[in-house]
Formats: C-alpha cells, sequence, structure tokens
C-alpha cells in the first residue's frame, strides 16, 4: 500500500442474517484527499461506516488505514488511531456550551493535556463557532450543530474524517458553509470521506465518489465522470424493463 493512501479496504463484506448489506467492495481513498459515498437507501453506506469505526467487524475482507488492518478493532482503538467520525444526529450535552462540547473531543482525541485548549479553539474556529463559544448546545440551530458536530470530531485531531451527511437538512447557506468546512479540515491535515445525498454538494466538494448499490460498488472516479455513468443513473432512476 502506498504512503499516499490512508485508506484501502479490500475485499470487503458484511452479512446480516443472509442479507448482504456490503458485497466484497475495495477501494483506496487517497491521504488529502475528499471522497464521497453515494448510493439509494440501503446501499450499505452506514454499514460500511461502521465497519471502519469498529461498530461492525467484517465477515471478510481488510480494511488498513495508515497501512494497518482495523478490521474488527474496537471503536475506541479505531479512534485513537485517528478516525473521526462525525454523526448526522448530533448528539452534544445540551446544558454544556459550544467550549464545554468541542473541548470533550480534544479530550479524548490525539491532543497532548497541554494541547487541550489550543485544539480546541481551532476546531472552534474551523467549524465557524468561534462567535457562539459560550452558547448552550441546547440553543443551536439544526445548522449550527451540524458544525458542532464537525468540530467535536475535528477536535480529536483525526487523519480521517468521516462524515455522516453533513449537509442533510441544511439550507443552500449552511451548505456552502458545510462544504467550505469539510475544505479547510482537508487543508488542515484531516482526509474526509462523507456519505452524503445532497448531490450538488458531493458534485463540488468530491475529489473522488465511490457509488453503491445494494452493497456492492458499482463505479468510482469523479464527480463529472459518475454524473454520466449509465449503472449509476440506472441506479438511482431505475431503468426501462
Ligand atoms: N444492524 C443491522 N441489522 C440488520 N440489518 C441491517 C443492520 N444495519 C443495516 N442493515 C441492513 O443492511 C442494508 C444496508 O443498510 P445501510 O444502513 O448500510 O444503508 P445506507 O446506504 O446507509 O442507507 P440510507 O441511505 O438509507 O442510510 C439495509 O438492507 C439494512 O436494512
Amino acid at each position: 500500500m502506498s504512503a499516499d493512501v490512508i485508506l484501502a479496504v479490500r475485499g470487503v463484506s458484511k452479512s446480516f442474517r443472509g442479507l448482504k448489506a456490503v458485497r466484497d467492495v475495495s477501494f483506496e481513498v487517497p491521504r488529502g484527499s475528499i471522497c464521497s459515498l453515494i448510493g439509494p437507501n440501503g446501499a450499505g453506506k452506514s454499514t460500511f461506516f461502521n465497519l471502519v469505526t469498529g461498530y461492525f467487524r467484517p465477515d471478510s475482507g481488510t480494511i488498513l488505514f495508515e497501512g494497518r488492518d482495523i478490521a474488527g478493532a474496537s471503536p475506541v482503538d479505531v479512534a485513537h488511531l485517528g478516525v473521526a467520525r462525525a454523526f448526522q444526529i448530533a448528539k452534544p450535552f445540551p446544558g454544556m456550551s459550544v467550549t464545554e462540547n468541542v473541548r470533550i473531543g480534544a479530550l479524548f482525541g490525539r491532543a497532548g493535556p497541554r494541547d487541550v485548549e489550543a485544539v480546541t479553539q481551532s476546531a472552534m474556529q474551523l467549524a465557524g463557532l468561534a462567535e457562539l463559544h459560550d452558547r448552550e448546545a441546547r440553543e443551536l440551530t439544526v445548522g449550527q450543530l451540524r458544525r458542532l458536530e464537525v468540530a467535536r470530531a475535528l477536535a480529536a485531531r483525526p487523519s480521517l474524517l468521516l462524515a455522516d451527511e453533513p449537509c442533510a437538512g441544511l439550507n443552500p447557506t449552511e451548505t456552502a458553509e458545510m462544504v467550505a468546512i469539510l475544505r479547510r479540515a482537508r487543508d488542515a491535515g484531516a482526509t474526509v470521506v462523507l456519505v452524503e445525498h445532497d448531490m450538488p454538494a458531493v458534485m463540488e466538494i468530491s475529489d473522488t465518489v465511490l457509488v453503491l448499490e445494494a452493497g456492492a460498488l458499482i463505479a468510482q472516479g469523479a464527480p463529472q465522470a459518475i454524473a454520466r455513468d449509465p449503472r449509476v443513473i440506472a441506479a438511482y432512476l431505475g431503468t426501462e424493463e
């Protein structure tokens, strides 16, 4: 595996009681890139995130993160190695401030004790939350909560950020902000993989798009090529019988 590949997935499969949720999937994510995982509902996108973050163990295959096989490692171990996940539904501590919530990400992450404050501040800055630093999480809008979730994940200083539908339910202004935040996260050193249904955002932000359908990887490539791919169009729109 080349040093420029941060995540290499090889022949990964996962079934739930006979239902093949992920089928023999292989791909590589170049370090420093932004990669989107798309596909119709039930395609296996969330299952894939759960496999990478250690919530599920694959039935077969390897998941090499920075050259180390993390298939079946615990979520805590995977996080300590440098993989962070920003969930679609943020569950912050509602009575705590934005700063306190982001600091928790830093405390459980890879920053040394002396760096916790600086890492907390820079994650808030990157996510555009500096002005909201003393707001209680319960007062935040959906868009602000989503940014708090990304900031909490980034405060762990991940080298790989997995973002779960970061643009879901956001208005166009908030979506543009989120795209800018994810680009800044990449520029600050994190490779970003997102699951996303917002196609304009996917087209704008992605270096590579991976398409899953019924658990199988049916296409991968640059966004423009993916948008023209007949298999992808058929997967989304269906074909006439
Ligand atoms: N814990 C589980 N137990 C049983 N079946 C599961 C489990 N998790 C996922 N599945 C099944 O695996 C398949 C893939 O689901 P998954 O949630 O990964 O799809 P998805 O692409 O993330 O869909 P969506 O876009 O709707 O979130 C589905 O048929 C789903 O019902």
